[in-house]
């Protein structure tokens, strides 16, 4: 596991970009287009600002997106994690083709009482069609995850001590109780998240500095980004400000190999 603590939120972003377009090279070389999962809340923003510096040299056609969770609401709901992406990504840097960005079918919006595991199985299929060639195992591999990490651990819509972390079978699965509202979501699995090539955690501010000590350091943990993180630690890379990382022993910190 790699993690990486900034003085300030701009060489997270700085940092993130580089890390990013990294993984786009790589998987550019290998199968000519960049599969990325991507979460909501203060990820995005950070996304943006770090990719506005790697634009150049990143052709965005070639990116195949979905949303590691998803709010169940219109898709220009202010809490539609599709919306907040489209407004500080995918409606500012260049490319981006609308039908490589893969959200919820709101078709089921008009349904009463609302199907929330329809929603997710429509999902699953946009995944079954974008990766049916790619994949030589039985679930996606993605090229890349970015998640967050929230105070209490959860990342994607998985939450602590939840049924959904024994999920094994679905690779999308809907949520009506997320202690985050609001309430009715759907997310990416256990088994598809730790399949990923790479998986980045962005996590900043000092809301998070007594919960990372547990993820990243304590090897019996059962959160959801601990359980995500220890999966292939290999793969995994953390990225913190110093307010997040506040009370992380030093020694597992890592020096940003591209500065
Ligand atoms: O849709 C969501 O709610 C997000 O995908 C969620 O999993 C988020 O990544 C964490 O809650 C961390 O959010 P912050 O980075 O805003 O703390």
């Amino acid at each position: 596991m790699s993690v990486y603590s900034f003085s300030e939120g701009s060489s997270v972003a700085k940092a993130l970009g580089q890390y990013v377009k990294s993984k786009y090279d790589t998987a550019m070389a290998k199968h000519g287009r960049f599969t990325l999962a991507l979460s909501g809340g203060s990820l995005p923003k950070v996304l943006a600002e770090g990719l506005s510096q790697q634009k150049d040299n990143i052709d965005f056609s070639k990116w195949e997106i979905f949303f590691a969770d998803e709010r169940i609401v219109p898709l220009e709901d202010e809490n539609s994690n599709y919306a907040l992406c489209k407004e500080v990504l995918f409606d500012v840097l260049p490319g981006f083709v609308p039908e490589q960005i893969h959200t919820i079918d709101t078709k089921f919006l008009k349904q009463n009482p609302l199907d929330s595991q329809a929603v997710a199985d429509e999902y699953e299929k946009q995944l079954v069609h974008v990766f049916a060639n790619a994949s030589t195992v039985k679930v996606p591999v993605f090229d890349l995850m970015l998640l967050g990490c929230g105070p209490d651990g959860h990342t994607c819509s998985l939450f602590p001590d939840h049924e959904l972390l024994d999920e094994d079978v679905a690779w999308v699965a809907p949520i009506t109780d997320s202690p985050k509202p609001p309430k009715e979501r759907i997310t990416l699995t256990i088994p598809v998240v730790t399949h990923a090539l790479s998986v980045a955690f962005v996590t900043t501010g000092a809301a998070k500095q007594d919960i990372l000590p547990v993820v990243i350091e304590d090897t019996t943990s059962k959160l959801p980004s601990a359980l995500i993180s220890r999966a292939h630690p290999d793969r995994i890379s953390w990225f913190l400000d110093d307010d997040a990382s506040a009370k992380l022993d030093k020694s597992v910190l890592r020096v940003f190999p591209f500065q």
